[in-house]
């Protein structure tokens, strides 16, 4: 069991990778769920096959899954979007365990989590931190990461926990609603915190 668990959620494009990443500089085993949901549908695995089984070729492109067309379909369709997530995070809970596991007893383990308040873990934690900001924010990040229209956004928004029922879940709230300096800062001063290590 790792020395400190965290777990580190936030909206879609609040800054949650952003943040792991300036963890991961201060010495955090980082464990992303969304890289894992990415290796669970890689071809060959029982992930692809249970989607190509649910959903049909039309997901596939290239022998590989067509995360632009899976996203028009799911974030459109709440049963779709139950039935994805059930072929999914099973696979991705196992996998997030066997990396919490490899990481040793020293370890201050990060798991990065979208849908961590979703899924009820919030006490699955020793803390929890969630990346806020406003929706307005949150809504003008997302359009200009993934080129998305602004109805587009607004669906997978609300596919999500208000921003309300996150800050409930919070231990630890970060502000990402300034620039890439203050947030470099925030997090330091957190990992601090948690951790009691001067170093970062
Ligand atoms: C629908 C998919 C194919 C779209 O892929 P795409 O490359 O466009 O997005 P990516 O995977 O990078 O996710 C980006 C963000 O979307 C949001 N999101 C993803 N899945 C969901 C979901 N089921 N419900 C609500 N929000 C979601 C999260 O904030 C996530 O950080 C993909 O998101 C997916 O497979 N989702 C189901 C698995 C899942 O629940 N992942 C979230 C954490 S395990
Ligand atoms: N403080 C900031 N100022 C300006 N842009 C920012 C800031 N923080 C993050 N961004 C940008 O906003 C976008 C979303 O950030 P990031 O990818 O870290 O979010 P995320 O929560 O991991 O997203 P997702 O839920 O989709 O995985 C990125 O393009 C990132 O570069």
């Amino acid at each position: 069991m790792a020395r400190l668990r965290i777990g580190l959620t936030g909206g879609i494009a609040s800054g949650k990778s952003t943040v792991a990443d300036l963890l991961a500089e201060c010495g955090a085993v980082i464990i992303d769920s969304d890289l894992l949901a990415r290796e669970v549908v890689e071809p060959g695995t029982d992930g692809l096959a249970g989607i190509v089984s649910r959903f049909g070729d039309q997901v596939i492109a290239g022998g590989r899954l067509d995360r632009a067309a899976l996203g028009r379909i799911v974030f459109a369709d709440p049963q779709a979007r139950h039935d994805l997530e059930a072929i999914i995070h099973p696979a991705v809970r196992r996998r997030a365990a066997e990396l919490e596991a490899a990481a040793g007893p020293d370890a201050v383990v990060v798991q990065m989590i979208p849908l961590l308040v979703e899924t009820g873990q919030q006490n699955a934690f020793d803390a929890v931190i969630v990346v806020d900001v406003p929706e307005r924010v949150q809504r003008d990040r997302l359009i200009a990461r993934n080129g998305l229209s602004g109805q587009e956004a607004d669906a997978r928004i609300a596919a999500q926990a208000t921003r309300e029922q996150r800050l409930a879940a919070a231990t630890v709230v970060i502000d990402n609603s300034t620039d890439l300096a203050d947030l470099e800062q925030r997090v330091r001063q957190v990992y601090r915190e948690l951790t009691g290590e001067p170093g970062c």
